[in-house]
Parts: structure tokens; C-alpha cells; sequence
């Protein structure tokens, strides 16, 4: 059933992803509004990257299509899908490790932006302008001419968001934006999305399991199992949903989720 609806900005029509005998992704079909933070959830394997790279150009959908400001991006490279608009961050950490902060950014923000391998020895001003914006929002412009080797973990997350954000995306998909870090600096990352949110004219999707990174920042939310979409809708849904819990949540985590969903409404 196609739901789309005139503010739709991505749309993955029934695709599929199969490694051999292997279904990551399971005829999922998903629309995603301009400007809503929609969150991605679901068990460990449940084909949550497997999407994102089809969406990001990584991989090719094996079946379906994936349509983006009314074009079809099914095939497009990540070189050819980037200047489109769309962005993305990975789990494990994706830089330059022996490039400065900047020299990261920066290379970021001229990746298939001209039809030459390496850019001349200046950038173009609008690159610069893009790559000092990603850094002023990221915080990191203090780091600006760190060894991106030399920097945290959560810098090192901050620098991948910047590194996407300096492509100067429509759609932003952050792959566990949180994983790995403590529960100050996931409080750090809240604050510095919803700056991304202000500052720039971005949907964003996100995949994680911390539910309370979810709960302050979703407006919608997905959960995979098995490649398949079995719950779509509001966050406070979700512990309701009873294959939600039997397959993902849990009693434990369907009860503090419950408790933190109403916090949230109480401060709403
Ligand atoms: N390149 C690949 N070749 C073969 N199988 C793959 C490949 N990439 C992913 N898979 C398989 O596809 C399934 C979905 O993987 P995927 O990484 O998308 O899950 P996920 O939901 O992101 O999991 P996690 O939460 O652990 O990151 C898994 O069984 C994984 O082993």
C-alpha cells in the first residue's frame, strides 16, 4: 500500500537486499517526511544498515525502488547520490585518520561535487563556507587542525556527522550515532542534533538501541526484525506492541521506556 503524501522526500518501495541465500531486508517500503527525525530500531541483524546502504548508494537494492525529491536513486553511487543530497554517518569510525579535522571536512564537502579526482590546492569559498558551518554546529571547530587519528570516540562521531552535514544534505541518516559512548556525552550528541535540527534544513533518519537517545530526539519511529518492518509509528507505541517486546525490547526495557516517554510528555 502506497501511503505517500505530498511533503514525502524519500520513499523505499517494497525493497529487497539478498546476500545468496541470505534476506538482510525483506520487501520493506517506507516513506520518510521532510523534516521529521525518524528513528530506526530493531534486534542486532535485523537489516537496519543493509538499509541505509541501499538508501545511500553503499549497496544495490536487490528488488524495488527507492525514489528521493521524486527521482529514482535506486541505482546511483554513493559519489552520485551525495550531491542529490543525501548523507550518511556508519557505525565504526570513517575518516582520514592521518588528515587534520578540517582536511576531513573539507573533503567531505567537495566528494562528487566536480568531475576531478583531486580538487585544486584552494577549495571553492561555498566548500569552506559548508565545512566551517559543519564544524561551528559539531563543535568542533576548536579541533579544527587535529589529526583526526588523535581525537575520542565521541569527537570521532562528531566528526562523521560533520563530514555529512558538510555535504550540505536533505537527508541525513546517522547509523548508532551513541554506540559506545557514556550516558554525558549521549546527552552531548541530544544537544548537538537538535542544533543540527535548527541550524540546518535537514530530515534526519537515525539508527540506535539507546532508547532514551531515541525517545528525546524521534518523531516517528521504525523497528526491523528479520529484514521485515514490524511496528511503524510513535515511540510511545512501542511498548504496547507486544512482538515489539517479545523480540526486541523486552520486559525491562518496554517498562523504562514507558517511565521515560512520560517524563517526556510531562516536560513536553
Ligand atoms: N556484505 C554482506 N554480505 C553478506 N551478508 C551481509 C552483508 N552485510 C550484511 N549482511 C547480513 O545481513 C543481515 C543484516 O545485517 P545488518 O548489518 O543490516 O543488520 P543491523 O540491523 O544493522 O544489525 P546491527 O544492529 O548489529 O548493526 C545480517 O545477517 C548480516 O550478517
Amino acid at each position: 500500500m502506497r501511503t505517500e503524501t505530498d511533503d514525502t522526500l524519500l520513499s523505499c518501495e517494497n525493497i529487497v537486499k539478498r546476500y545468496g541465500a541470505l534476506t538482510a531486508v525483506d520487501r520493506l517500503s517506507l516513506q520518510v517526511r521532510a523534516g521529521e527525525v525518524l528513528g530506526i530500531g530493531g534486534p542486532n541483524g535485523a537489516g537496519k544498515t543493509t538499509l541505509f546502504d541501499m538508501i545511500s548508494g553503499v549497496t544495490k537494492a536487490t528488488e524495488g525502488r527507492i525514489v528521493f525529491k521524486s527521482r529514482d536513486i535506486t541505482r546511483l553511487p554513493p559519489h552520485k547520490a551525495s550531491p542529490q543530497g543525501l548523507a550518511r554517518t556508519f557505525q565504526l569510525n570513517a575518516a582520514f585518520d592521518s588528515l587534520s579535522v578540517e582536511e576531513n571536512v573539507l573533503c567531505s564537502a567537495y566528494f562528487g561535487r566536480a568531475n576531478i579526482l583531486f580538487p585544486q590546492l584552494r577549495y571553492p569559498p561555498a566548500t569552506r563556507e559548508a565545512a566551517r558551518a559543519a564544524l561551528s554546529t559539531t563543535g568542533l571547530e576548536a579541533a579544527h587542525d587535529r589529526k583526526a587519528g588523535s581525537l575520542t570516540v565521541l569527537q570521532r562521531k562528531q566528526l562523521m556527522i560533520a563530514c555529512a552535514l558538510a555535504t550540505r544534505p536533505s537527508v541525513l541518516l546517522l547509523d548508532e550515532p551513541v554506540g559506545g559512548l557514556n550516558v554525558a556525552e549521549i546527552d552531548q550528541t541530544i544537544e548537538m542534533i537538535d542544533k543540527v535540527r535548527n541550524e540546518w534544513p535537514v530530515t534526519i533518519i537515525l539508527i540506535e538501541h539507546v532508547m532514551r537517545f531515541l525517545v528525546a530526539l524521534c518523531d516517528r519511529i521504525v523497528i526491523m526484525h528479520h529484514g521485515r518492518k514490524i511496528y511503524e509509528g510513535p515511540i510511545s507505541g512501542l511498548a504496547g506492541d507486544r512482538q515489539v517486546v517479545e523480540v526486541y525490547l523486552g520486559e525491562g526495557a518496554a517498562r523504562r521506556l514507558r517511565d521515560a516517554a512520560e517524563r517526556q510528555a510531562c516536560h513536553a
